[in-house]
């Protein structure tokens, strides 16, 4: 068994006055486009967001196969780290693909490729160029929780930082571009990255 979690509990301050959660992606919210990619490489979905966003994002993902659970940040707005970890701590499976609600062009054949290289370690985590893809990685379900847990309780915010904490597999940028192309990391931010992206649908 795989889980998916995407990690949906953000202010899109960038976006403007809505959540970019459920915004308009060509006529679909995003958040549902992310469901269906990432649906094709899992058996189990979670979504992480806070309680005020639970009616619209279950509107957006009505009659998903998988039947998504929702996973509420108790204390919101302490970062993406502490939503992956409240996420992590509702799946049933093993292991998890965490990605971000606001990378619409997630590539499932590149999420398998990801468990596959997780296999056996407490992570796998794309490095295409200087920075960690934290948000769209397969991190082993407990061990990604825990080493959160701790972090949070040092104070630490920072997403890299329960990495340090694991035995995880980077995937450097020559194994992504032989499975994928960079576009699978793209998030949208704007309304005007969302402009630009919709003509690509
Ligand atoms: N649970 C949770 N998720 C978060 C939080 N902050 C960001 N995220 C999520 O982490 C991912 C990346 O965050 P950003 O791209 O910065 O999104 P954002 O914070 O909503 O947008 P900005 O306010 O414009 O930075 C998105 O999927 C967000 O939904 C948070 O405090 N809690």
């Amino acid at each position: 068994m795989r889980a998916g979690v995407i990690v949906a509990g953000g202010r899109s301050t960038r976006f403007g006055d809505s959540d970019k959660a459920v915004a308009d992606l060509a006529g679909t919210p995003m958040v549902r486009r992310v469901a269906d990619r990432l649906g094709e490489a899992v058996d189990e979905l979670v979504v992480n967001c806070r309680e005020d966003q639970v009616e619209a994002i279950d509107t957006a993902l009505s009659d998903h196969t998988l039947e998504p659970t929702f996973a509420l940040d108790e204390d919101p707005d302490q970062g993406p780290m502490a939503g992956i970890a409240t996420g992590l701590g509702a799946v049933d499976s093993e292991y998890a693909a965490v990605v971000a609600c606001d990378m619409p062009f997630v590539d499932p054949t590149f999420v398998d490729y990801l468990f596959e290289r997780a296999a056996s370690h407490e992570a796998a985590v794309p490095r295409p160029d200087e920075w960690f893809q934290t948000t769209q990685a397969v991190y082993h379900a407990d061990a990604m929780h825990d080493a959160c847990q701790r972090a949070l309780e040092r104070g630490e915010h920072k997403i890299v930082e329960p990495l340090f904490d694991l035995e995880y597999v980077v995937v450097e940028r020559e194994d992504v571009l032989a499975h994928t192309s960079l576009d699978t990391f793209k998030n949208l931010n704007t309304r005007e990255e969302f402009e630009a992206a919709a003509e690509r649908f």
